[in-house]
């Protein structure tokens, strides 16, 4: 790795005449690395990146670029360094992808601005590097925001800068090209030895595509650091002050928690068969409770992000007789049971002593899969219970049956 930074902060304090929006900024940035700026709404990420690059003074404080003090450095020298992407839709009418592009070649060509055939290879390999040369003939206005935003982003790219600074590179885009644009930008990081610099709202996909994020809110910054040691479950709920949701670090995904206002179900779960499920009746405002789960279950990490109860074997060993005990009493209280027709392994199979009890307490199952996977409810004579294949199916089937 290189360990010289391109851009460094040291004090930083930015925002406008009459109001400071972020002080004690402390930073650097390194080539090849993606850094993603995260913080909720009006918490100074385009202020931050606007002060970066040059575009507003810093209220004080110091940025330095390969060393230098940024004041200092003319501005055809910092566009040889530096391009900046901002936010913006509107793209003048009659201009073509290939003189927009080779606009960003103008701290390398000559003061009359004409391109040499060196500056004509930079503009395609740029439009090449966002995979938008078929465009190179369009007129920018004709283009949708997906492929103005790459073709934005090769005129950046045309400067054949050492850092790119962009606000929001995802705004407006459709899950594709945000995908697209993102693995992009990350391309020219590990190809190209490019910093990018990014003001981001999604942080699960700021979790899988930073090498650092930078955390800010209430006017200071909150951390500054890989995203693995970072991106904490408190950390992320206290940056969006989040109330029903829950960032999950295992998964790297954001689970909603509902409110529950309908009826109790109990869950027998494991192994993964039961995370769409507690989702799916989350969602639908069921009280759930799961278990008996092992630590190391994927369900017991989704079932937590969700908020949802969970009876857990204390140890990585066999569900114990015992726990199972603690989770009959939790069922003895639900209206529904539901078995996601888990895999019974040798560490599991006490929970099916939860379904024989739930038989005898004669509540209403719900299962998934067929009868004949499972030996005790597979009798004509059982009244209350159900069998589907699919989870949607299984919790209609649960509202028919609360509302009858
Ligand atoms: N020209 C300006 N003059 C004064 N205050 C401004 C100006 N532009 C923005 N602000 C304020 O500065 C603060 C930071 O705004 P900024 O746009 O940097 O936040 P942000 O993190 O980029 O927000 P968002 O995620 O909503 O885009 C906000 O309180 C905003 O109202």
């Amino acid at each position: 790795m290189n360990n010289t930074s391109i851009l460094s902060t040291r004090n930083l304090c930015v925002g406008y005449e009459k109001k400071q929006v972020l002080k004690d900024l402390d930073l650097d940035f390194y080539p090849g690395k993606f850094v993603s700026l995260l913080g909720p709404n009006g918490a100074g990420k385009t202020t931050l990146l606007r002060t970066l690059s040059k575009h507003l003074p810093p209220l004080s404080g110091k940025i330095t670029i390969h060393g230098k003090d940024l004041s200092l450095i003319r501005s055809d020298d910092l566009a040889r360094i530096m391009s900046v992407v901002l936010t913006q839709r509107v793209a003048p009418p009659l201009f073509r992808v290939y003189d927009f592009v080779g606009m960003g070649r103008y701290p390398h060509t000559s003061w009359t601005g004409r391109m040499n055939s060196q500056d004509d290879d930079a503009v395609m390999e740029s439009l090449n590097l966002v995979r938008a040369q078929h465009l190179v003939f369009r007129d920018l206005s004709t283009l949708s925001d997906g492929e103005r935003q790459k073709v934005l982003i090769a005129r950046a790219l045309a400067q054949e800068p050492a850092i790119i600074l962009l606000d929001e590179p995802t705004m407006h885009l459709d899950l594709k090209h945000r995908m697209e644009v993102m693995s992009i930008l990350q391309g020219l990081c590990r190809e190209k030895g490019i910093c990018v610099v990014a003001s981001l709202h999604d942080v699960e996909v700021a979790a899988k595509v930073s090498d650092r994020v930078v955390l800010i809110k209430d006017g200071m910054l909150h951390a500054f650091g890989s995203p693995e040691d970072v991106l904490q479950e408190d950390t992320v709920s206290d940056l969006y002050d989040f109330s029903n949701a829950c960032f999950n670090r295992m998964l790297g995904n954001i689970e909603i928690r509902n409110r529950a206002d309908k009826a109790r179900v109990f869950v027998i779960g494991g192994m993964g068969s039961a995370s769409v499920l507690y989702r799916l009746l989350s969602k639908k405002g069921y009280e759930v409770i799961t278990g008996v789960l092992l630590k190391n279950d994927i369900d017991y990490f989704v079932a937590r992000s969700l908020g949802i109860q969970c009876l857990v074997q204390d140890s990585l060993d066999i569900i114990s007789s015992q726990s199972v005990q603690g989770a009959v009493e939790a069922l003895k209280a639900c209206d529904f049971i539901i078995d996601t027709g888990f895999e019974t392994a040798g560490l599991n199979r006490a929970n099916l002593d939860l379904i024989t009890t739930a038989l005898a307490l004669k509540k209403p199952i719900f299962c998934m899969g067929s009868p004949k996977n499972r030996e005790m409810l597979n009798r004509p004579d059982l009244s209350d219970v159900w069998f589907t294949k699919t989870e949607s199916r299984l919790v209609d089937l649960v509202e028919e049956k609360e509302i009858a």
